[in-house]
């Protein structure tokens, strides 16, 4: 900057900032003082027009006026071109925006369908796993059963065939035996009887030849008589003869007859025994026959059963083949899996920087401001009380995406004091007093808590990420800081906390672990109460910085383990329920004392070995309004003294930050020692940090000049730029 543009600019700076307008502002931002080339001839005519008129009346330092108009020419030359210059790299810069933009788009969907891929992977993966281990049970049970069952059968055929063939072997046993016997016995008996009739009969037949003889022999002697009769009577004799042999001899045939039948008797009993003996074989045989069917059915049975075990064998082979085919696909799946798990890593961290390059493209500081909503009283309406002008609109963006907020008020409304500020601009037509300011976004008073939490959710990736976030929240008691930050349901503090552990679990699938610790701190009279202590605890709490690792920590501070999204309440019931015995006056306690809500965030990836460490400083301020310190006293003078020191501090030491940012000298003072709770902060803010100020305004005419006071101060914290972050990563 040259010398002349120098002074011009501390002019600028000197004027409120109220006349620091868009274009003013811009300027103190970038460091550097443009003027318009219009502007610039204007000036340089104008100089030429004094420099003739001095002319006329001062001849005397003709040459001297030509040299400066000279000098003036080539200043106002070298200008333009650098004008030029700078134009040009400006736009080509706002095209590497543009590019960024397109590439952090396409990054995006790419990673939207990779998440979406992933999901579809391991959803299959499951069901496989699944599915194989279904298979691998049913195989188990399957061989469990095989085996259970072929042996049992093979018992119960061994015991059957045993028991079979001992039964078998005993009846066949029986039955020879009986069958033997009762042969023996009746041919004993049928033998015997024949013996004794053959006897009878022998006998018979002894007696009949003995009779036959003694007949003969009677016969020869009745023949001898006869003949000794002599051949008196012979033909008689033996007509009567051959009529007795004939008889005789019919006798003979008689019982010859009767030997025959008797022969025939012998015959049939024989006949009859072995028909007996045929009818038990018979018996025997067909019992044996359906023995031997029985034993055809088992062995068909056995070999049926067989058949079963070697078809089940062979699907068991298939389905252990298939078993074998889908855990090579698991294994394919897996290996798919760690791949894309590498990907999705290197992606994460390319995730992670484009990330960061945004929230730097948008400003490592930047100031919301939101307005509060006219307070109802007892459901009858909004108050009937005198509002504040305020004129700003959602789409009315400037160059740099920042927006225009103008307030006004009537200067004869008997609340506002004189309505005079050195951020003075216009003097409107209705002679109302405007002041211009622009933040980078301005919040209606519709707005929800969930519409600015849409903003803030960014640093939070950010925190994840392992950068230091300090988010802020400032204004005069009552202008609806609480409500932002600490609202049970909706504010930024329980918001933060869900969003933390709904990204840990995406996080979790590229292979980051996330451990979350919270703290809770109240800086009252510059003194640090511990709000997640038992009430009573009176030990001392010291900051100590360990500035080689840029880490703080607070001695004797209970450190709560935070597990889960559902914890937020829990615990700001719990700061709050301290918060208000601590003090009789709980509610002026909690305005006029700061609050932080302190998370750390340590992350972990198991396939990388990366680790990072990031915090979320959510404070909400002790209320800004200016107390006259004349007017207070004793305690109330104290912590009025307490709060505009720390406030005015805060200012300073981002402020500072800015300028050494700016200067470029990192040894430059940072006067961080100032208020407990800058140096409590102080590895929170500065280089390796994002914050975000909410300016809480209230929109009635009685609070005006508070208001404008609390834009003052966010405007000079606006006005900051801290340079770019490193992840607190190793
Ligand atoms: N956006 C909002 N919507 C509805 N009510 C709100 C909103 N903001 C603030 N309020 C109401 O305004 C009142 C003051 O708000 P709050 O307590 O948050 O202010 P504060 O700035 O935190 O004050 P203090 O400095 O005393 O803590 C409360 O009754 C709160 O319910």
């Amino acid at each position: 900057m040259d010398g002349d543009e120098s002074i011009e600019f501390h002019a600028l700076l000197k004027t409120s900032p109220s006349v620091l307008n868009s274009n003013s502002v811009k300027h103190y931002k970038s460091g550097h003082h443009f003027e318009s080339p219009g502007r610039k001839r204007q000036r340089i005519d104008s100089a030429k027009e004094s420099h003739k008129s001095n002319k006329l009346g001062r001849s005397i330092y003709s040459n001297h006026s030509d040299n400066m108009l000279g000098r003036l020419s080539q200043v106002e030359g070298n200008q333009s071109l650098r004008l030029l210059k700078l134009s040009k790299s400006i736009e080509q810069k706002n095209d590497e925006i543009a590019q960024l933009n397109t590439k952090i788009m396409t990054l995006k969907t790419q990673k939207a369908n990779q998440e979406f891929e992933n999901f579809k992977l391991d959803d299959e993966y499951l069901k496989w796993k699944e599915s194989a281990s279904n298979i691998s049970d049913d195989i188990d049970e399957l061989k469990h059963h095989e085996q259970e069952s072929l042996k049992t059968l093979q018992d119960k055929y061994e015991l059957m065939s045993k028991q079979l063939n001992i039964a078998h072997e005993e009846k066949l046993q029986v039955l020879k035996e009986q069958i033997s016997l009762s042969i023996e016995k009746v041919i004993n008996e049928n033998v015997y009887k024949y013996q004794a009739e053959r006897h009878q009969l022998s006998e018979k037949c002894e007696d009949l030849e003995k009779s036959i003889k003694g007949q003969e022999q009677d016969l020869n002697r009745k023949l001898i008589k006869l003949k000794e009769e002599h051949n008196k009577k012979l033909i008689q004799l033996s007509s009567n003869m051959d009529e007795t042999v004939v008889g005789l001899q019919r006798d003979i045939e008689t019982l010859n007859n009767e030997t025959v039948s008797k022969s025939d008797e012998y015959e049939n009993l024989t006949n009859d025994i072995s028909k007996g003996l045929y009818e038990v074989n018979s018996d025997l045989n067909s019992k044996l026959y359906e023995l031997k069917s029985k034993f055809h059915n088992k062995e068909m049975e056995i070999a049926n059963l067989k058949n079963k075990i070697s078809s089940m064998k062979t699907t068991s082979e298939h389905i252990e083949r298939s078993f074998e085919d889908k855990s090579m696909s698991i294994n394919d799946f897996n290996k798919k899996a760690e791949m894309i798990n590498v990907q999705l890593a290197g992606q994460e961290n390319v995730r992670r920087v484009l990330h960061d390059k945004l929230q730097q493209l948008k400003g490592n500081i930047r100031v919301f401001c939101r307005i509060r909503p006219q307070q109802m009283s007892n459901n009858k309406g909004p108050d009937k009380e005198n509002l504040i002008s305020m004129d700003f609109s959602d789409d009315d963006f400037n160059d740099d995406a920042s927006q225009d907020l103008v307030i006004s008020k009537d200067p004869f409304d008997e609340n506002t004091g004189n309505g005079q500020s050195s951020y003075s601009l216009h003097q409107s037509k209705k002679n109302n007093m405007s002041y211009k300011f622009h933040f980078d976004k301005i919040f209606s008073p519709d707005s929800l808590n969930e519409d600015i939490f849409g903003e803030l959710s960014q640093l939070i990736q950010s925190s994840l990420d392992g950068k230091n976030v300090c988010v802020f929240a400032y204004g005069q008691t009552g202008s609806g800081k609480t409500w932002t930050m600490s609202h049970p349901d909706t504010g930024m503090i329980p918001l933060s906390i869900q969003m933390i552990f709904d990204n840990i679990q995406e996080l979790s699938l590229k292979g980051w672990s996330y451990s979350v610790e919270g703290q809770f701190l109240e800086i009252y009279n510059e003194t640090i109460v511990d709000l997640l202590s038992p009430v009573g605890n009176s030990k001392k709490h010291e900051i100590k910085h360990d500035d080689i690792n840029d880490k703080t920590s607070v001695t004797n501070v209970a450190t709560i383990n935070v597990t889960c999204k559902n914890q937020a309440k829990s615990i700001l019931e719990k700061a709050s329920k301290n918060r208000s015995t601590a003090s009789t006056r709980s509610n002026e306690r909690s305005s006029r004392s700061h609050s932080i809500f302190i998370l750390k965030l340590l992350g972990k990836n198991i396939e990388t070995g990366e680790t990072s460490e990031g915090s979320l400083n959510l404070i909400d301020l002790a209320g800004s309004e200016r107390l006259n310190s004349s007017q207070a006293k004793g305690e109330r003078l104290k912590e009025t003294q307490a709060i505009n020191k720390s406030l005015s501090c805060l200012g300073d030491v981002i402020y500072s930050l800015g300028q050494q940012q700016q200067s470029g000298q990192s040894q430059q003072h940072i006067p961080y020692r100032n208020s407990k709770l800058t140096y409590l902060l102080k590895h929170s803010l500065g280089g390796n940090s994002k914050t975000l100020m909410f300016v809480n305004i209230s929109p009635l005419s009685k609070n005006f000049n508070e208001t404008v006071n609390s834009l003052r101060f966010a405007t000079k914290v606006n006005c900051t730029k801290i340079g770019s972050s490193k992840p607190n990563s190793r």
